[in-house]
């Protein structure tokens, strides 16, 4: 096992992460790495000798650096990504040793397992008989107390399915309708509850009802095989407490969630995945991923109407509760696992981290996606990047349209509509109920009383004592910071609770800042392709891409050039036995002999070294038809649904599709077959391109 668990080891190497923030005691969602353990197939395949592929360094004892930060690929490359988290569990540690739950006196908690598909997320929320999860591990803790306690327990169970919920406690999984009450909190009308006393006497019935989908309730019992679909779960335990001084009622809440498994939409697509749904599943992941970046930036907007699942965990966020991501790792090389971390990582800490991207040379691994979406993620933070590659910028750009609104409000993604709508407000109200939330949670460090907490009547004491002492020092086990942490946030809850009234869920705000100016950057002209209006928009949006007809302009200007150009003009460098891509250009040299034009030419291209006037004419001729090609191309991952709707062969149906693509991938194109996922071919784009140069000549 030891050997095993070196495949994810721990490291104390030098990274690249210049500065780390310092934890934030006001910090709601933890972002916490959990590396799956391998199976026993697995195990059995392993090469003892393979160089781990997840590297985790911890923080330094001397202070220097109080983050955990997780890297992956070849560890002897100086080059590689560093993703920052706050804690990272190791491969070997357990279920029983990762995680803890805590009710608060009326607060909620939420436990999110999120992740690649495989990295062992419903492992850790549900686990499996022998080995219980955190769900189970929870359930059980409360079953205990119910015992000796008059507290009633519920749990509901659901599923998130193509943005439908649906009861899973109930044999004909009826679809839950998400409303919200003239006081802003979230209803789930039509989600049952089952009380646990009634319907789980025992962990193993618990895994039944809510896992396997059948209990001792005669109802669950009809319920027929289903095969597993790419959904989010959820998991609601309602635990209703008696606070003897205040008689008040408590309610309590966590929530389990087990996340469908994040994949690049695109990829899949080619390997026969449904791309709708990947797209769905990925769009509610960044609404997620974009709320905790917002909660834990401060930001005074938190996006949950973005989808049906921020708005159902809606309340379990914000305020004095508390939120968990784990996120799951794959013990092996994962492309998805970069990218799930990258985002996660985003949401760890909003800003100010400097980050030198070298992913390019993270060894092993298909680093385009990942640095387009990580970078893109990173774009709402203040981060400064070094060594910014080309691929970076450009992937940057499917949502400069939007990158604004989305640097101000910290966006992963998000759709183009959505900012058209809202007529900026900002209620004072709001904000001074969200800075009080706020306070009340960072002022519950030293308001805490004991007494109260131990109180016996009250579960929620109970439930800290006990999970505190037991598997509550869990969510950070082995970290002194992270113990703090949780004993923070239960004690936040602590000295008020006597005002806490029934459902007091939390004092979630929606305020919407004033983003007005920046949806100025999102306005399009109408349709119409001439150059002049392209031009106009392309200064409306100076990091746009340019419009296609002005690159062809040019294009075909360098073509014109070239046909003007005399055979004599084209310096052909001396024969040697240097390869190409070793030699330097000596500007020198071509300035004297060479016109203009053809100084940015490097000797790997193929017209420079041609010997005749018709070989380099043709050189010349395919390296047009390629640049038009990248051209299109480019055009297609960064124009606005506007100039794409204008451009011909694309339309309507098709440019909203191109922008559901870029959702999915920075770079959803990168080469004519790609073009294929929006149903071109490649000979029906070459001749598109013929016509559009055929008319350059006209
Ligand atoms: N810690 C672990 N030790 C041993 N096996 C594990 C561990 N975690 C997960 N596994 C195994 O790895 C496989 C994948 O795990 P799991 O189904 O939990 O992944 P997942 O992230 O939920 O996948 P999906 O996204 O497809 O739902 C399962 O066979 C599971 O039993």
């Amino acid at each position: 096992m030891e050997q095993l668990s070196s495949m994810a080891s721990s490291t104390a190497d030098p990274v690249r992460i210049k500065s780390s923030m310092s934890s934030n005691s006001s910090q709601k969602v933890r972002i916490v790495g959990k590396i799956r353990g391998f199976t026993k197939e697995e195990s059995e395949t392993l090469d003892g000798d393979s160089a781990p592929w997840i590297s985790v360094r911890k923080p330094n004892e001397d202070g220097s650096s109080q983050k955990v930060t997780i890297s992956f690929g070849d560890q002897s490359t100086s080059h590689r990504d560093v993703y920052e988290v706050d804690y990272c569990y190791e491969q070997n540690e357990d279920n029983d040793k990762t995680c803890d739950s805590k009710v608060f006196d009326g607060h909620n908690i939420a436990i999110i397992a999120y992740g690649a598909r495989g990295s062992g997320k419903t492992y850790t929320i549900q686990g499996t008989e022998e080995k219980p999860g955190l769900a189970a591990l929870a359930i059980a803790e409360i079953l205990l107390m119910a015992e000796d306690t008059e507290n009633s327990v519920a749990i509901s169970f659901y599923e998130v399915f193509q943005d439908h919920v649906y009861d899973l406690l109930e044999p004909t999984r009826p679809e839950v309708q998400v409303l919200e009450d003239a006081q802003g909190k979230i209803k789930l009308k039509g989600l049952s509850k089952a009380s646990c006393l009634e319907y789980v006497k025992s962990v193993s019935e618990f895994q039944k009802l809510c896992f396997i989908g059948c209990s001792s309730r005669p109802a669950m019992q009809k319920i027929p095989f289903e095969p597993p679909r790419k959904s989010h779960k959820g998991l609601i335990i309602r635990i209703l407490s008696n606070n003897e001084k205040s008689n008040a009622k408590l309610l309590g809440k966590i929530t389990f969630v087990d996340l469908a498994g994040y994949e690049d939409g695109r990829r899949k697509n080619c390997e026969g995945f449904n791309i709708g749904e990947s797209s769905r599943v990925n769009k509610s992941l960044y609404a997620l991923l974009n709320v905790m970046y917002a909660l834990n930036a401060n930001h005074t907007h938190l996006p949950y109407r973005e989808n049906k699942l921020t708005r159902m965990l809606q309340d379990s966020f914000g305020g004095t509760n508390h939120v968990l991501m784990l996120t799951c790792l794959n013990p092996f090389f994962c492309q998805d696992t970069i990218y799930a971390t990258g985002l996660a990582s985003r949401s760890c800490q909003g800003s100010n981290r400097v980050f030198t991207n070298s992913t390019k040379k993270v060894k092993g691994s298909d680093t385009i996606y990942a640095t387009g979406l990580a970078s893109r993620s990173f774009q709402g933070s203040n981060r400064v990047f070094t060594n910014s590659t080309k691929k970076v910028k450009g992937s940057a750009k499917p949502i400069v349209l939007s990158s604004l609104t989305k640097e101000k409000l910290g966006i992963v993604s998000s759709t183009v509509k959505k900012s058209t709508s809202s007529k900026a407000y900002f209620s004072k109200k709001n904000t001074i109920s969200l800075e009080k939330g706020r306070k009340l949670f960072d002022e519950g460090n030293h308001l805490s009383n004991p007494e109260q907490a131990k109180s016996p009547s009250n579960i929620a004491s109970v439930m800290q004592s006990r999970f505190m002492s037991d598997i509550g020092s869990a969510i950070v086990p082995s970290l002194r910071e992270e113990e703090k942490f949780i004993s923070n946030a239960c004690l936040a809850g602590v000295p008020k609770t006597e005002d806490v009234p029934l459902h007091s869920e939390s004092n979630h705000s929606e305020v919407t800042a004033n983003i007005d100016s920046n949806i100025k950057a999102l306005t399009y002209l109408d349709d119409g392709d001439d150059m002049d209006k392209e031009n106009k928009s392309l200064l409306m949006n100076e990091a746009g891409s340019p419009p296609l007809s002005a690159r062809l302009r040019d294009l075909s200007n360098d073509l014109k050039s070239l046909l003007s150009l005399t055979p004599i003009q084209i310096e052909i460098p001396p024969e040697t036995d240097v390869p190409y891509s070793d030699q330097v250009v000596s500007a020198d040299i071509v300035e004297l002999k060479t016109p203009v034009k053809e100084q940015h030419l490097r000797v790997k291209d193929k017209w420079e070294v041609a010997n005749c006037p018709s070989e380099t004419f043709s050189a010349r001729s395919s390296g047009f038809k390629h640049s038009l090609v990248q051209d299109y191309l480019s055009f297609l991952n960064t124009a606005s649904k506007e100039e794409l709707k204008g451009l011909r062969g694309i339309g309507e149906k098709r440019a909203t599709y191109i922008l559901e693509l870029r959702e999915e991938s920075p770079e959803p194109f990168k080469n004519l077959d790609d073009l294929k996922d929006i149903g071109l071919s490649a000979k029906q784009v070459k001749g598109m391109m013929k016509k559009v140069a055929g008319e350059l000549f006209n």
